[in-house]
């Protein structure tokens, strides 16, 4: 074979990472493009004759040359993060990670890691996991770090922005619209939409008979009440029964497709060139946009202020009201947002508690004595008095956290490193804080970081750690849950309500040991079914 043109090719390799290094793509059809062109055009350029041969030679070697020389740069001295300890596999390419996300267990990945390298270990070729506390507020908190590219890298750019991709002063003008929108006195005006719906659930519940899939009600009670407070009432899935029109499931495998290709994200445009991918997309904008255009047509559920009123801006109080679309694109965000994580966060309570039956009647017990008989327990007034139960959901939100690993937050190219907790993160890293492996970290939790000790959340606490600052299941900072008010208001009446109504047991037959394992972490948390059978206490509705 033609030895300048396997050297060109060799050489050439090494040339595209030099500048694909230093110019790094945003998107992939201009490199696909230039890969795929490069070897032939070296043919015509060193003047050889073409043969199948000879391009097959030249792609090898070119190929060959660029992957070796982007691996043994990514695993040298000279890479920036070189001093971060991890896998090999990891620092060497990005993909490795990823079949272990698409089966949903990144969490579990993430703990691995941590267990194995410590609190600071290197995920991917440019990205750290981070577990050091000194190191949570720094990142996170105001004048941290900004939320990394794989927020914003899910939207098509037919896609009207939403809270969640936008970062900068987009993210500041949506978040204060957001922060009006979940204040405790808007939350106010939201709670007879809560109790309508919790009353339905508890209603509903009643009907059944034999064994009832706890997890699959708590889903259609969150819809639908999110389709209430977002868009005016849409869903009637708990009526149903059922989710008729299969919307969990869509939502659902969209947010498993973005997770995924938010690990790549120079691949995304290039997806949305795939006229399904196009057609998908498009789809679920017109959704959101139809779901707001009847709450402009029909008005408010409760006849009041619900959470579409300030998402739209019906006050008037922004200088620039956001347009339909954007204002579709956060109400949808509401409802993924509020309902994963909210169902996630009741149904581990839920199977906790039947797991460990003394804290279940210590909860029953606490619920009889702060509601005595006559006293409506979606009385929020008292929910102040259920310590007891708060702390069991916080040992939840700990041990089992609806947003296991959640996004990253970056020092993008061309900004200077920085230093956090005395540790140089250079410029173009992407940063994980994992709630998960942070929350079951012996340094912070100890004894027993990986058991459901509520008592660990109460004032005469006898255990020997327990570091607040290691507890982010709602995030810390200007990007934050600004639904964390909202969804403890949400926890704290459904499970007090349902627990009052009913006493639940493990099905017979359910493997209840195994259901932690069915919960995957898709950014938000999904999992399979819990099955319990209800027996009525005493009706409230
Ligand atoms: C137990 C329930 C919930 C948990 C554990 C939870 C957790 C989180 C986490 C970890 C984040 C990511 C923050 C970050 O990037 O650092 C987040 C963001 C967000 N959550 Fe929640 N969430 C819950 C319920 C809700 C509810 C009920 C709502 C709405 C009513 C909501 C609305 C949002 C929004 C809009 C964001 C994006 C905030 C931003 O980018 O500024 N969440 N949530």
């Amino acid at each position: 074979m033609d030895s300048p043109l396997l050297v060109w090719a060799a050489a050439l390799g090494l040339i595209n990472h030099l500048f694909f290094h230093k110019y790094e793509p945003r998107t992939a059809h201009f490199p696909f493009l230039l890969l795929a062109a490069e070897p032939v055009a070296l043919l015509f350029i060193v003047g050889v004759p073409f043969s199948p041969a000879r391009v097959l030679c030249s792609y090898l070697v070119f190929l060959s040359s660029l992957s070796l020389s982007i691996v043994a740069y990514r695993l040298s001295p000279f890479h920036p993060l070189a001093q971060y300890p991890g896998p090999t596999i990891a620092k060497m390419t990005k993909l490795w990670g990823l079949w272990k996300q698409w089966q949903g267990y990144k969490h579990l990945v993430h703990k691995e890691l941590h267990d194995t390298y410590g609190p600071y270990v290197r995920t991917g070729p440019n990205e750290l996991s981070v577990i050091d506390t000194s190191a949570v507020s720094q990142i996170l908190n105001f004048g941290g770090l900004d939320k990394g590219r794989d927020y914003e890298s899910g939207r098509h750019s037919s896609t009207p922005p939403s809270i969640v991709s936008v970062s900068g002063e987009a993210h500041t003008a949506k978040r204060r619209v957001w922060n009006r929108a979940l204040t405790s006195a808007a939350i106010r005006d939201y709670e007879p939409l809560i109790v309508k719906r919790a009353s339905q659930l508890v209603s509903r519940l009643r009907d059944q008979t034999g064994t009832v899939d706890i997890v699959c009600w708590f889903d259609l009670f969150a819809f639908d009440l999110m389709g209430d407070l977002a868009f005016g009432g849409v869903f009637e899935m708990m009526q149903d029964g059922k989710d008729v029109d299969g919307l969990a499931e869509r939502i659902r495998g969209s947010l498993k497709v973005t997770n995924m290709s938010a690990q790549v994200p120079w691949i995304i445009s290039t997806l949305h060139l795939f006229p399904q991918v196009g057609r998908a997309i498009q789809e679920f904008n017109d959704f959101g946009k139809n779901l707001a255009m009847r709450r402009m047509k029909y008005g408010a559920a409760s006849g009041t202020k619900d959470l579409w009123y300030h998402l739209a801006d019906e006050a008037g109080l922004e200088k620039e009201k956001p347009n339909l679309e954007s204002s579709a694109a956060d109400g949808i965000v509401a409802v993924i947002a509020a309902s994963d994580t909210a169902v996630s966060a009741m149904s581990s309570l839920v199977w906790f508690l039947l797991s460990n039956p003394e804290y279940y009647r210590r909860v029953q017990q606490e619920l009889d004595t702060v509601f005595v008989d006559g006293d409506d327990p979606l009385d929020v007034k008292k929910h102040d008095e259920l310590i007891f139960l708060s702390a069991c959901i916080n040992e939840t939100l700990r041990l089992h956290p609806p947003v296991p690993t959640n996004g990253t937050r970056q020092v993008h190219l061309h900004q200077p490193r920085r230093i956090i907790a005395g540790r140089v993160i250079p410029e173009g890293t992407s940063v994980y804080l994992p709630p998960y492996s942070l929350h079951r970290n012996p340094d912070y939790y100890f004894p027993h970081p990986d058991k459901f000790f509520p008592e660990r959340w109460l004032a005469d606490s006898k255990f020997e750690k327990h570091d607040v600052t290691a507890f982010i299941p709602f995030s810390l900072g200007p990007a934050n849950c600004v639904g964390q008010k909202f969804a403890k208001r949400e926890l704290f009446m459904v499970l007090s309500i349902m627990f009052k109504s009913f006493d639940l047991r493990f099905a017979d037959g359910f493997n209840s040991e195994a259901w932690p394992g069915t919960r995957k972490d898709f950014f938000v948390t999904t999992r399979g079914p819990l099955l319990v059978n209800l027996t009525p206490r005493r009706s409230y509705v």
